[in-house]
């Protein structure tokens, strides 16, 4: 069976968002930690970057929803996380996985899996970085994916169904599955993978919108459309991928349910 999920209700969904301004808790990268915090108010949230082990556990008791992302980590880092997702656990706040470059090292695949064991909400990542977690092997080319979201579908489903947990892998057209569900959401622009850490802060968002729904599948495919958008918008001025990156953060903030309307609506396919 088959049903949709049309531009009206990602509108819907981005206007909640709006209303409730979730406080997103984020522990994320260096390169990411700046424009992560843009992208986030941009789109009608509130960052906040807080990483030390000594307040993970109550500012993540504090949020709406929280972001980890291994994209540099150390161990004081690792610790701070597990601090947070276990908090986020306790006081049922949803919270993103980001496994930055997990197919690369031993140390991050280890990291990763004791993130995996507190059973975060999303998992979100590259087609290398989800099969790699799927298959606890490696992949990928440092942060960079060497796969299309094509081949991580198996690897995708298989994540979600072991994790119980919606897992979504990016790339030109994004797949989203809990396991039961699939779903493909197009939109972007080929600049994209070309800026450093609009994954990251695409991360972010997912976890503001989660804060503002019941369904997580549905939440995480009205982040991606929502920032699919933008992209697009964003890459019909650009001139390359610095202004790319000026132009997606105002495309971000201008965007409005009106104009996701017109988007075609996403299938989402049983995969019962
Ligand atoms: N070739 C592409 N065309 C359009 N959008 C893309 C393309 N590659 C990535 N994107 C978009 O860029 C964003 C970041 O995804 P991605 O580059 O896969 O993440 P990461 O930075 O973690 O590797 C997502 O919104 C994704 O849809
Ligand atoms: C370049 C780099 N190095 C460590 S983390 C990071 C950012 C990766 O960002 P993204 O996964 O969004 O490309
Ligand atoms: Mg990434």
């Amino acid at each position: 069976m088959t049903t949709t999920l049309t531009g009206a209700d990602i509108g819907a969904r981005l206007t909640r968002l709006r209303q409730a301004a979730p406080l997103v808790h984020s522990l994320t990268n260096y390169v990411a930690m700046n424009s992560a915090a843009n992208v986030l108010l941009a789109v009608g949230a509130s960052p906040a970057m807080v990483h030390a082990r000594e307040e993970a556990a109550e500012f993540a008791a504090l949020a709406d929803a929280v972001l980890i992302n291994i994209g540099t980590l150390s161990p004081h880092w690792v610790e701070a996380m597990v601090e947070a997702a276990t908090s986020a656990g306790e006081h049922q706040t949803p919270w993103v996985l980001d496994p930055v470059a997990v197919g690369a090292t031993a140390y991050r695949r280890e990291s990763a899996a004791r993130l995996l064991d507190l059973r975060p909400s999303v998992i979100r990542g590259n087609a290398s970085e989800i099969i790699a977690l799927a298959e606890d092997g490696l992949g990928g080319r440092g942060v960079d994916s060497t796969a299309a979201s094509d081949d991580a579908v198996q690897a995708a489903v298989a994540l979600a169904r072991r994790q119980e947990a919606v897992v979504a892998v990016t790339d030109e057209v994004d797949l989203v599955t809990d396991g039961r569900r699939l779903v493909r959401v197009p939109g972007g622009h080929p600049l994209m993978p070309r800026v450093t850490a609009l994954g990251c802060a695409l991360s972010g968002v997912v976890a503001a919108f989660l804060a503002a729904d019941q369904d997580p599948l549905v939440a995480t495919c009205a982040a991606l459309a929502c920032y699919g958008e933008a992209g697009s918008r964003a890459g019909r001025t650009a001139q390359g991928p610095g202004s790319f990156a000026v132009a997606f953060v105002d495309a971000l903030h201008q965007l409005n349910p009106e104009t996701l309307l017109r988007r075609e609506p996403l299938a989402i396919e049983s995969l019962d």
